[in-house]
Formats: structure tokens, sequence, C-alpha cells
């Protein structure tokens, strides 16, 4: 996983942010936590690995029009990873592999395929010097593209919403993790959880929040707020685009917390 740069040894690592639920926030997550690193200078790439493609609308690609996107990695007659790859024009040091609903119909055919956990660790690898952070969205269930996902990565960030089914659907991941842990990728470790969607006025959500604490190493909380979604219409996650929010705020911490303890 390391990188030597004129005798420096600069650890690469690949994030995966995972949770089966739908709709806990993973893809805002992915774009906030990226996006803040790479303003402070780390270059960054993210992979869509959800065949919603969200990750790629909100940072301002149109999936149909992309001549390359993360099913030409996952494919049998695969493409060179670099081509996969878009610079955002918009933001700095970020870069993208894009998804495409294709990528649904694409998940049946991995499952015939050999070392099938393993065909997007050995695509990244090709490119991995280039960054300092890989970051993978993964999509809301445990597919063989989470299991891709899981197999590529150093750490997994989980978000999860503070509801009593959030919470205990991370039994079922943390097995996931486990399993893979003893046959694919002996490396893969938990960095924490975010606690999302939360609402300091609802009890039920403060009582979670204190369950999650006690059970998992919370990196951050992030409020329900209609700020969050403001910038999509433009490709800006909040974290850029209003950065005096209490949300962009949060992200840019959680993005500090991992850089300080990445590398
Ligand atoms: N802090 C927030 N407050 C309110 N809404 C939010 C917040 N963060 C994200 N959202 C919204 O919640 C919805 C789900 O977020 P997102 O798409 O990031 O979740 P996801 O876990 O990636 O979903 P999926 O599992 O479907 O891929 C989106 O409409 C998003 O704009």
């Amino acid at each position: 996983m390391d990188k030597i740069t004129r005798g420096v040894i600069i650890l690469v690592k690949t994030i995966a942010i995972a949770n089966q639920k739908g709709g806990v926030t993973k893809t805002t997550a992915t774009f906030n936590i990226a996006a803040a690193m790479a303003e402070q200078g780390k270059k960054v790439l993210m992979v869509d690995l959800d065949s919603q493609a969200s990750l790629t609308i909100s940072a301002g690609l149109e999936p149909l029009d992309m001549e390359y996107t993360v099913c030409d990695l996952l494919k049998k007659r695969r493409v060179e990873t670099a081509k996969c790859v878009y610079k955002l024009e918009n933001i700095k040091n970020l870069s993208i592999i894009p998804s495409i609903i294709d990528l649904a119909a694409l998940e049946m055919e991995l499952q015939g395929r050999t070392s099938r956990e393993k065909i997007l660790s050995r695509s990244l690898k090709e490119i991995k010097d280039d960054y300092d952070y890989i970051i993978i969205d993964c999509p809301p269930q445990l597919s063989i593209l989470t299991l891709n996902a899981l197999a590529a990565c150093d750490y997994v960030i989980i978000p999860c919403k503070t509801d009593y089914l959030s919470y205990r659907g991370l039994e079922q991941l943390n097995e996931t993790i486990k399993d893979v842990q003893d046959l694919v990728n002996p490396a893969i470790s938990v960095k924490g959880v975010i606690a999302t969607l939360y609402e300091k006025n609802v009890k039920d959500h403060n009582e979670i929040l204190d369950m999650l604490a006690k059970q998992y190493r919370i990196i951050g909380t992030t409020k329900k707020t209609a700020e969050a979604t403001k910038g999509v219409y433009d490709g800006m996650p909040v974290v850029l685009k209003n950065k005096r929010t209490d949300i962009a705020k949060e992200y840019m911490n959680i993005a500090k917390i991992i850089m300080k303890e990445g590398n």
C-alpha cells in the first residue's frame, strides 16, 4: 500500500464508505469527505460503485455521456484503469471513476468469474500511486460489488442513521467485514462510524447515538439539514459550497481526522 516518492514513503489509503442500508448518506459522505481532502491539497479519487450513479451525478457528470465508467474496469475485457478516471473541472485535486445503470446487469456477470471479489482491487492497483486517497462509494446491498470494495480497501467508514433499525443493521455489516478479513483482505479494519441524519430533538436519536458510541468509534455526527444538499445542482458538495454551515464543518472535521491518522 505504500508509494515511494524521492525516498519518502507515503501511505496510500483506500477507504470504502459502506452500509447495506439505503439512504444513510453514503454518497453525501463520500463526496464531502473527498472534496474536503482535495481542498486540503490531497489528490483524491472517488469511485462510484453504485448503479444509481448518485455520486457521478452529484459531481456534475452525466453517466450516459461518459465514454468509460466503472463497468469498464469490472468486465472481462476491461480497459486501462486510467481511461476511466475523470478529473472534476470545478474541484481541484478531485477525480472520479463514474458509474452507470449498466452496473446492475454487470453484477450478475461478475458472479461467474474467478476471484470475483478481487476484480476492483486489481484495477485500482494500476493507478493507486497517483493518489493520496481513493474513496469508494458502495451500493446499498452486501453484494459482490460491496465485497469488491471491501477487498480493495484499507479501511471502512460506516455512515449509520441514528435510528434503531440502522443500528441493528450494523451487526450484519460487521459480520461481513469479519468474513472479508478472514478470507480475502486481512488488513481491513473499521475506521469508525458517522452517525447521520441526527435530530437533536428526537429522543430515540439521542438514545441510539449513545448506543452507537458505546459499541463503535464515532468519527462524526451529521445533523439532518436541508443545507446538506443545496449544492447538488451545480456539482458542489456543501463542504465547499457553504463552508460556514455546521454540516460543512462536521465533514471537514471528519476529513481531518482521517488525514491526521492516515499519513
Ligand atoms: N445531512 C443531511 N440532511 C438531510 N438530508 C441529507 C443529508 N445528507 C444527505 N441527505 C439526503 O439524503 C438522501 C440520501 O443520501 P445519500 O444519497 O447520500 O445516501 P446513500 O446512503 O448513498 O443512499 P443509497 O443507499 O440510496 O445510495 C439524499 O436525498 C441526500 O441528498
